[in-house]
């Protein structure tokens, strides 16, 4: 079946981009095809755009600032409630066009949608609460003033793996507190971005709020985006490279910057935890999106006493998976995103297995099921020389390395460039205080695989980022603090 005979309301299929309120085309004309990951099949196509474009989508941005930021907290959160409740009622045919481009399962893209909502839905509530300070004054007759302003033009480049959820915990805060955003979605994955347009576009946004631009080259977008004047903060998720890119671009005009990037996530699981407990968190963990996120245990570290039994019972779990295209029923492990994803899986598996690793399960391509499959996978005897040990896989391999006391596995988890997610699973209540505070890492989920959540502050430490996305520190991310001193309070 194609994309639109399954959606409720094909008009939320858009196939142009979104600039200053209006639903337009690539200068030259070009577009850019978009496919089925699962089948390899054409989707559509979407304009092609470059700097041109996004120059113009930036300034439409800044025309539509001072109406926006003018607004009472309460009235840009009334918009934002309303995009939330237009997302939740589009809820299947958000999920239907994220499965259709991205590949995951229908049911887990409708909880992609759910979990990008809950970001306007918080920042709507949010957008009330941008308070300021008064500080006791350092001198008589003056008074001391904090206030927080919006900090003006956001640019926000996001993944292809949560194509919603990324957006939305990007452009909630930064619409709730009065800038206008520029967005430049994945090229694989536009047209959840493009739905999310035309839903801004029913809730109320006025025009030159909120704008899409899409291209073939994302960095002909990017670097316009990063280094023009204009715009006066970015904000990025996706890989290290490209973050540490657009961090020297930006710098030229001293912008704020967020960035969100790789992982090598460890998952710790020490002798004294429940074995059912850490195989169902390494699952959610680890095969969440085939594999495909920055926060997916990347690294499984196992104590001596429990590894047989632990890799036995994650194979089990691992072969009890139904894999295959999203919209069929009871499928929970779909396609890698790209061919180069599973080169790069295969590459990985390879490379262990020629220094000594076990397939416990999978380690093949599946290319009967199509051109982008790859089995869920377990290692054994995993070793720190691989380059799955070094390196993000990115897909649906679990490699366990063997480890015997805690300070060796610390001193490994914490052996990466890396620092977002971490996971471990213990019950010796001193070792969860220690281990938790040791991890070098931004975010630690203890006897618990799945630490997203629209109220708790998403990031990284080293170079898997800087700032925080969500929570009530979200928010802070795109204002700037005023300190007023007002002088001349004498006596009358
Ligand atoms: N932290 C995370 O969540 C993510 C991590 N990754 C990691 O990165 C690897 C590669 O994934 P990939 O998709 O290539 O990640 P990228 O960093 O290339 O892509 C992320 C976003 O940046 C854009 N982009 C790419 N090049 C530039 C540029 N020069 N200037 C500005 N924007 C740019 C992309 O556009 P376009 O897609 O249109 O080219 C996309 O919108 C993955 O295997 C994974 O290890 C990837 C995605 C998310
Ligand atoms: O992989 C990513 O890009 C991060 C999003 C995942 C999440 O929010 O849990």
């Amino acid at each position: 079946m194609d994309l639109v005979s399954r959606l409720k309301d094909p008009s939320l299929f858009r196939q142009q981009a979104y600039v200053d309120g209006a639903w337009v085309d690539a200068d030259g004309g070009g577009t850019v095809d978009v496919d089925d990951p699962a089948t390899g099949r054409k989707i559509g196509t979407v304009p092609d755009m470059g700097a041109a474009e996004t120059r113009r989508a930036i300034e439409a941005a800044n025309r539509a600032w001072p109406e926006w930021r003018a607004k009472t907290g309460k009235e840009r959160a009334a918009i934002l409630r309303r995009w939330f409740d237009l997302m939740m009622a589009n809820q299947d045919d958000l999920g239907a066009i994220m499965t259709a481009e991205q590949g995951k399962p229908w049911a887990e893209a409708k909880g992609e949608i759910a979990y990008g909502a809950s970001f306007v839905e918080w920042f709507a509530e949010e957008a009330k609460r941008v308070y300021g300070d008064i500080i006791p004054n350092h001198a008589p007759g003056k008074r001391i003033v904090v206030i927080k302003q919006p900090v003006g033009v956001v640019g926000s480049i996001t993944p292809w793996n949560f194509p919603n959820a990324m957006i939305t915990r990007k452009c909630a805060p930064a619409l709730a507190v009065g800038c206008p955003v520029v967005i430049k979605p994945a090229k694989m994955t536009p047209y959840s971005a493009l739905a999310l347009a035309e839903l801004a576009e029913r809730a109320g946004f006025p025009k030159g709020v909120f704008n899409v631009v899409i291209g073939k080259s994302a960095s002909a977008i990017g670097t316009e985006l990063a280094t023009n004047p204009i715009v006066r903060k970015i904000g990025f998720t996706g890989s290290t490279p490209i973050g540490k890119e657009l961090m020297k671009q930006a710098a030229g005009t001293v912008k704020k910057i967020s960035l969100e990037l790789g992982g090598n996530a460890p998952m710790i699981i020490f002798d004294d935890a429940d074995i059912d407990a850490a195989v169902q968190g390494t699952i959610a963990s680890k095969f969440r999106n085939a594999g495909q996120t920055c926060v997916c245990a990347n690294r499984i570290f196992v104590q001596d006493g429990i590894y047989d039994r632990f890799s036995e019972a994650l194979s089990a779990a691992v072969g009890a998976m139904k894999q295959g295209g999203g919209f069929e029923d009871g499928v929970v492990l779909g396609p890698l995103i790209e061919g180069a994803a599973v080169d790069k899986v295969e590459e990985h598996v390879q490379d262990a297995v020629a220094k000594g690793a076990k397939v416990a399960y999978g380690g093949q391509r599946l290319a009967d099921m199509g051109p982008n499959f790859y089995k869920p996978t377990v290692l054994t005897g995993t070793t720190p020389d691989m380059k799955i040990f070094r390196e993000e896989t990115f897909g649906p391999v679990a490699p366990l390395f063997r480890f015997k006391d805690e300070a060796e596995v610390i001193r490994h988890a914490n052996d990466t460039e890396y620092g977002l997610a971490s996971y471990f699973y213990a019950r010796d209540l001193g070792r969860v205080w220690r281990v938790a505070e040791a991890l070098e890492y931004g975010m630690v989920g203890v006897n618990e695989g799945v630490i997203s959540t629209e109220v708790a502050p998403f990031g990284g430490m080293k170079e898997s980022g800087l700032g925080r996305e969500g929570s009530k520190y979200g928010a802070d991310e795109f204002v700037e603090l005023k300190y007023i001193l007002m002088g001349g309070i004498g006596a009358p």
